[in-house]
């Protein structure tokens, strides 16, 4: 890791800037974010947050006018602001939305175009080939940064959420969406297969390899109503306010809850995806002999059996 990329992430995990300057407010606009953000590592351009609940953070994808198309500058920034609430005490659970018409059109195709001219700048396939390996692995750690973080991510999705937001959502841990969102995995329709996440996570998310192939084939249309039939999405919401507050209320019961508790919970269940029961059981065992010993547990153990107050957690 470079020293400037470790100072970014010390300063979203530490510092007043950004994220922290902006603490405890209900709303933020881009604009605010940009002006009280001055100063490496809390400038994000593509992306509003805000901390509306106490330990919640909102992360608002934000280039409405470009129906918040994926542009290279948000695919670096959703990681940067991503991993820096990982390490951030503040934050025990993370709200995902997006301003504007749609969730978001996918990848955003005229910086496609940029690439087709940085890869038309030299005759060399190797060297060629070596752009496209770096565009594909910093995309894809882009999306892999929401499965990677500790905290849990909540995706909620109003109207379209294509291509790369199907990539982007798949990694989060819980989705909600409006009655009117929709879904694509369009990349097929663009001459491409996925390759930032969609492959390998939809079909555990929808549980069905048939459902997930014939999407990923066929790039068409699936509504929120068959989302939700199918476990893509969890619940819907009449509109994007309820969709908001639904999401928010969530995740302030998350982290209403015990932070180490609660990042064990999520890595013992994406562990326990790639591996045998027994290997999840053995890995759950290891987090657990020394997570038990937490004050956490302690505390957590005699408020429900004194019903006392509900317990208040130290920081992470
Ligand atoms: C290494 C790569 C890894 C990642 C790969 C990811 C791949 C993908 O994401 S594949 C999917 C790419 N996206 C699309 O194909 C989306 C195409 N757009 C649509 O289907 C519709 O625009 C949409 C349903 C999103 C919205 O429909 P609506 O009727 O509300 O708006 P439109 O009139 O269609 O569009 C308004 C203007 O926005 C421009 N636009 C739409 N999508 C994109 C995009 N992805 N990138 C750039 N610009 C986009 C559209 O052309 C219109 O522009 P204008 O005509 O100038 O107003």
């Amino acid at each position: 890791m470079s020293l400037s990329r470790l100072n970014t992430l010390m300063k979203l995990a530490t510092q007043p800037t950004a994220i922290r300057a902006i603490q405890m407010q209900p709303q933020r606009n881009l604009s605010a974010l940009s002006s009280e953000s001055a100063g490496p590592g809390g400038h994000f351009k593509t992306l509003a947050i805000s901390s509306p609940k106490p330990f919640v953070y909102h992360v608002e994808l934000h280039r409405p006018s470009q129906l918040n198309a994926i542009n290279k500058q948000m695919w670096m920034e959703i990681k940067e602001c991503i991993d820096g609430l990982a390490i951030n005490p503040d934050c025990r659970a993370i709200v995902l939305s997006a301003a504007g018409k749609h969730f978001t059109a996918g990848i955003d195709l005229n910086d496609m175009m940029n690439l087709g001219q940085a890869l038309a700048e030299t005759d060399d396939y190797a060297r060629k080939g070596i752009i496209l390996e770096r565009t594909i692995k910093l995309y894809q750690d882009s999306i892999s940064s929401l499965e990677q973080c500790p905290k849990p991510v909540i995706t909620a999705v109003h109207r379209a959420c294509i291509g790369a937001g199907v990539d982007l959502i798949t990694a989060s841990d819980i989705r909600y969406c409006t009655e009117d969102a929709f879904f694509q995995v369009k990349e097929v329709d663009i001459g491409m297969a996925a390759d930032v996440g969609t492959l390998q996570r939809l079909p555990k998310v929808v549980g069905s390899q048939s459902l997930a192939r014939e999407l990923c084939y066929t790039g068409r249309r699936f509504e929120a109503a068959e989302a939700h039939s199918s476990g893509m999405v969890s619940r819907l919401f009449p509109d994007r306010e309820s969709l908001l507050s639904g999401a928010l209320a969530l995740a302030e019961i998350i982290a209403s809850k015990s932070p180490i508790a609660v990042r064990t919970t999520k890595e013992n269940m994406i562990y326990s995806l790639e591996h045998t029961n027994q290997q999840g059981l053995d890995h759950i065992r290891l987090l657990n002999k020394l997570n038990l010993q937490s004050e956490d547990f302690a505390q957590a153990v005699a408020a429900q059996l004194t019903k006392d107050e509900k317990p208040v957690f130290a920081k992470l």
